[in-house]
């Protein structure tokens, strides 16, 4: 169960004429792989997990989640494939102040009607290295590890996709790179096609595949950085 963008424009309002910000864009992700993108601020980072989460809509081509074409979808026909489907790691981990570690992930599956979500939430913070933490609440833990606390939310539903914001942002480099250790072990160990969208290219030797975007272009797949 794959990620596919194909020949994707998006473009924004801008004074009176109109910013380009994903310029025929394609890329394939398939599961149980890593695809970092890597570019500069304002190169379309953000746009394309915009688009790929199904939050915006791109003026021409298609967006393929798990194999489902999304763009004859309803708002709530996305809406319900974005919480099935697709996990959504953001920069900032936006954890909800009054709920353990172990809370979070619990919410996810109670907003998606699933029941004794309790032992999945159990395994999934002991594979992100919190089983001693799945108690404390956000204030009470580091930042790389309210980091991994985002990330084995966003796996709590069993997406096929998973789509991650610079993840090493706030992070020093030693934790950077356990992060992206860890997302490309996860992402083997539950199929995931993910995306990790990033400025920094340090720690990419681990991903399957990075690509380039510059003003809203895509490079050709790349090898990895060894
Ligand atoms: N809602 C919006 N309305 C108008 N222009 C926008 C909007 N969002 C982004 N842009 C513009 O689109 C281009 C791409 O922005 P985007 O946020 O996707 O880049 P980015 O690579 O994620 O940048 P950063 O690394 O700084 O987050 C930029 O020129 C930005 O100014």
């Amino acid at each position: 169960m794959s990620l596919l963008l194909d020949d994707v424009t998006l473009t924004y309002p801008d004074g009176d004429g109109r910013l380009t910000a994903l310029d025929r864009v394609s890329l394939e992700v398939p599961a149980g792989t890593v695809t970092a993108v890597a570019g500069p601020s304002g190169s379309g980072k953000s746009s394309l997990l915009a688009v790929a989460a199904t939050l915006i809509t791109p003026d021409s081509g298609s967006v393929r989640v798990a194999g489902v074409p999304t763009g004859r979808l309803s708002a709530a026909e996305r809406a319900v494939l974005r919480r099935r489907a697709i996990g959504i790691v953001f920069q900032q981990p936006n954890l909800l102040p009054s709920l353990t570690a172990l809370e979070q992930l619990e919410l996810m599956a109670r907003l998606d009607g699933r029941r004794a979500a309790g032992s999945r939430a159990r395994d999934l913070l002991a594979a992100v290295g919190l089983a001693d933490q799945a108690h404390r609440r956000p204030h009470q833990l580091s930042g790389g590890q309210r980091q991994r606390v985002n990330i084995a939310r966003a796996l709590m539903n069993e997406p096929s996709v998973l789509l991650v914001d610079e993840p090493t942002s706030a992070l020093d480099q030693e934790r950077g790179a356990a992060v992206l250790g860890l997302l490309t072990r996860l992402t083997r160990d539950r199929g995931t096609a993910t995306v990790l969208v990033t400025h920094d290219r340090a720690h990419l030797d681990a991903v399957d595949a990075v690509r380039e975007m510059r003003d809203g272009r895509l490079t050709a797949t790349a090898a990895a950085a060894t």
